[in-house]
């Protein structure tokens, strides 16, 4: 037997999250839950997305993705960071006294704990109609507090109370409150929890005028069975739980954000923060709209319509100028299209009994239609694909049948012609071979 050997790596340099931080114990239910309604979303496109960008959005380019969102059907969208730059501000203005906020959207706007910049994003929300929240965060992991922000646990939570105080004297008859313990999945849950208190007691949080708070995973650190009970955790311990609507913020560095925001609702979070197609700091924030079409493709409605995503594909890229890449799920180029044969096979055989129940053509999760795509690419033709494929594309795109011995039989001229070429052929080409070798009159 092989036996793997020590790598050079240099892992003793890395500690698990257990080394850095309590994880509370708790009565963990969330493994036996399922999800069967979607949660609040909250893009942050305009704000987390925006800041990581080389070149941050400029107000057409904003004001378009705004558009999108709202088209997409947001109900509550944060809107940027106004005291961060003259064009954050000047576009959370032009929302206030506009008409491109729906009745029914809530603008969030982002902030320090920092009175001067508390006081700037207060002005940049006046007269803004329908429901607005302002989000006020500050890191309070322990590197955070003791290298970042030099306070101590004491001193840090009076700026936030400071902070959140400011934020109720200029504007609290006007707007709700949102708090991010920034990078919470490395601090202490006993501290989150005293923060917690003090906030919803000062905002008076009820039901009827519930304070945020949103519990980020601002650098991914454990597996997402780690996040998920560390969010169970508040969900059954924060005070005045039915006055707070409990967030989450994954980000994507380990590659699992996704799984971290889907176990955070099953241990109790009721709203998603992220990013369309996960954009976002380093490896992104989490992608919102895989959340929701892996919702849809489970059959609950996902309270968003991805039912035209190229021309969603085409304004994000555009926005941000960055390529959304061809495996992306849901919404990659290559992601309903198989070139290898036993799955082309599968494909053609799962089309033929298809009937309108339940979907169910094996190797694709969901239907190409529901999202705007065409069955055309569905199957493409290279060195790897087999008879099924290659009869499929001639009958689907040129109404060509074979008989199951010409299939066979032209499979093998296919063969040779993609060894020889090392590239895909297209249906043109496969018609000009079948031609070829069949004569045009059969
Ligand atoms: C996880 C996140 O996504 S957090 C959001 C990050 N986004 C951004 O930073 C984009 C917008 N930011 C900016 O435009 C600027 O950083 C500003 C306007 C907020 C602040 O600018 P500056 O005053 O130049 O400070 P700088 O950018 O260097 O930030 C560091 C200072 O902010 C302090 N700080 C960091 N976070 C917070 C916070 N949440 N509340 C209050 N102060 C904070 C730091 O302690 C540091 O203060 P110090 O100089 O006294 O040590
Ligand atoms: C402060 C929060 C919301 C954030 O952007 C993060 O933690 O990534």
């Amino acid at each position: 037997m092989n036996r793997q050997l020590p790598s050079p790596m240099p892992s003793h340099r890395y500690r698990d999250i257990f080394a850095k931080v309590p994880v509370a114990p708790v009565d963990r239910t969330w493994p036996d839950r399922r999800i069967t309604t979607a949660p609040l979303w909250v893009p942050v496109d305009l704000r987390d997305g925006n800041q990581a960008l080389a070149e941050p959005m400029d107000p057409s380019r904003k004001r378009k993705f705004f558009e999108l969102m709202v088209a997409i059907g947001y109900k509550e969208i944060e809107v940027g960071y106004p005291s961060a730059s003259q064009t954050d501000f000047d576009f959370v203005r032009l929302l206030a006294e506009s008409d491109l906020v729906p009745a029914d959207v809530t603008i969030v706007v982002f902030t320090p704990a920092r009175a001067d910049l508390i006081a700037r994003t207060v002005e940049s929300v006046a007269g803004m109609r329908g429901d607005v929240v302002i989000h006020m965060y500050a890191a309070t992991a322990p590197t955070w507090r003791d290298v970042v922000l030099r306070r101590t646990r004491d001193e840090l939570a009076s700026m936030i109370y400071a902070g959140s105080e400011e934020i109720l004297r200029l504007a609290g008859d006007s707007v709700r409150f949102q708090f991010s313990p920034e990078v919470y999945n490395l601090t202490e849950p006993d501290y989150v929890l005293e923060l917690a208190d003090h906030l919803t007691k000062q905002w008076d949080a009820t039901p009827e005028r519930p304070v945020i708070m949103n519990l980020p995973a601002t650098v991914e650190v454990a597996t997402p069975n780690v996040y998920a009970d560390q969010i169970e955790y508040m969900h059954q311990n924060l005070p005045r739980r039915d006055g707070v609507i409990l967030s989450v913020h994954p980000h994507n560095d380990r590659g699992t954000g996704i799984a971290c925001a889907e176990l955070a609702v099953l241990a109790g979070a009721q709203r998603v923060e992220g990013c369309i197609f996960g954009n976002g700091e380093r490896t992104g924030n989490v992608d919102i709209a895989t959340l929701a079409l892996n919702l849809h493709a489970q059959g609950v409605d996902p309270m968003v319509d991805f039912s035209d995503i190229d021309r969603i594909r085409d304004v994000v890229e555009y926005c941000t100028r960055m390529p959304i890449h061809p495996r992306h799920p849901y919404v990659g180029e290559l992601v309903y299209t198989a070139f290898s044969g036993t799955h082309q096979d599968a494909i053609r055989k799962g089309f033929a009994v298809q009937d309108d129940g339940f979907w169910d053509v094996p190797y694709l999760p969901i239907d190409p239609a529901d999202v705007g795509r065409g069955y055309e690419a569905v199957v493409r033709v290279n060195s790897q694909s087999g008879k099924g494929g290659i009869a499929h594309v001639l009958e689907s795109v040129y109404g060509v049948r074979l008989s199951a011995a010409q299939e066979r039989e032209f499979a093998q001229h296919v063969q040779r012609r993609t060894d020889e070429t090392g590239r895909e052929a297209s249906p043109e080409e496969l018609k000009a071979l079948y031609e070829e070798v069949y004569g045009c009159s059969n």
